[in-house]
């Protein structure tokens, strides 16, 4: 397997239950090293999906292949390059988590003590470790159960809603480390949510989806660059009024006005013509800034629907 060869392959995965498609031709390829988010409100056949992926449950339809190998065929083989926490980590929350590690070694070959300590070391339990499990918060949990799943060494880490109960410097930790596992030992996650805001500040791209369908990929790059179409933040004077005319003027473009100027979204060549509006009708502009547009703004606009959190 070349370097460049995607990790994790979609070829048209279907899912349907009692005549209802639930997942429904999915078809996306996910690069090496990369954290990958697959985002959609609920009930669109993420865990689904996921489920799919990991072998827990069948697919009525399509392949998946996991470093080239397909996993009806060669399930235990695509198994190993795989880590995964897809329900809910059981954990033996009487004995330490350094105990629960060593029991969960078990179920692979060859897994030595120094191992141990590196993925304890990777996920920052090196001080907890010896404690009981019933004493982590829940955060803590959610990195032993990734130091569980990564023992093995797997080239792809799957974890599903992993944020779910996190409070916000949960998810900022658990955020930095899954980046510095793509980083620096080039695994590929894949991790799925609801929340807009947490994707875009975990993911490299982004898979939306939908009622069990692929609406659209997003490069987090492309959303956040400045130079396509995004917020604008113009300082004049008489706002509201000029907010007016721009809305009237491009009704696409949600101007929000405010005391000191209104903001809009707008395409990056529409800004000089607003200016020029503004000039001419006497508005003093003191200031007109670009900035780049949000993964809600995105998502906003391929889904069409106000499903978001
Ligand atoms: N075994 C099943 N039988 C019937 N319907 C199912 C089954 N499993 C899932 N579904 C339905 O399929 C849809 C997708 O479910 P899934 O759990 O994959 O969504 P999700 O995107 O993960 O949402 P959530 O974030 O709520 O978990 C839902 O409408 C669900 O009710």
């Amino acid at each position: 397997m070349s370097n460049s060869a995607p990790i994790l392959e979609l070829r048209n995965v279907t899912k349907r239950i009692g005549g209802k498609t639930i997942v429904d031709h999915l078809s996306f390829d996910i690069p090496q090293g990369v954290v990958f988010g697959l985002l959609g409100p609920n009930g669109a056949g993420k865990t689904t999906t996921i489920r799919m992926i990991t072998g827990l449950i069948s697919m009525t339809e399509g392949s998946v292949k996991i470093g080239g190998l397909d996993v009806n065929s060669r399930f235990e083989d695509a198994m190993k390059l795989m880590g995964g926490i897809v329900e809910n980590p059981e954990m033996y929350k009487y004995l330490t988590g350094y105990q629960n590690l060593i029991h969960f070694s078990r179920m692979h070959e060859g897994i030595s003590k120094d191992r141990l300590k590196e993925v304890i070391d990777l996920v920052g339990l090196g001080n907890r470790i010896h404690d009981k499990v019933k004493r982590y918060s829940l955060g803590m949990r959610q990195r032993l159960g990734v130091a569980q799943a990564l023992m093995h060494r797997p080239k792809l880490l799957i974890l599903d809603e992993p944020t779910n109960g996190l409070d916000p410097a949960g998810i900022r930790e658990l955020r930095d480390y899954l980046r510095r596992l793509a980083r620096e030992e080039g695994i590929t996650v894949l991790v799925s949510s609801h929340l807009l805001s947490e994707m875009e500040l975990m993911c490299d791209r982004v898979a939306v989806i939908q009622t069990g369908k692929l609406v659209g990929i997003q490069e987090m790059g492309d959303i956040t660059r400045a130079d396509g179409a995004g917020h604008v933040r113009f300082d004049i004077s008489r706002p509201v009024e000029g907010a007016e005319i721009i809305g009237r003027l491009y009704p696409e473009a949600k101007v929000l006005a405010d005391t000191s100027g209104f903001e809009a979204i707008l395409e990056r060549e529409e800004i000089p013509v607003i200016i020029e509006q503004l000039v001419k009708e006497g508005f003093r502009v003191y200031g007109v800034k670009a900035s780049g547009r949000s993964l809600e703004d995105k998502f906003l606009e391929m889904t069409g629907s106000g499903q978001i959190e």
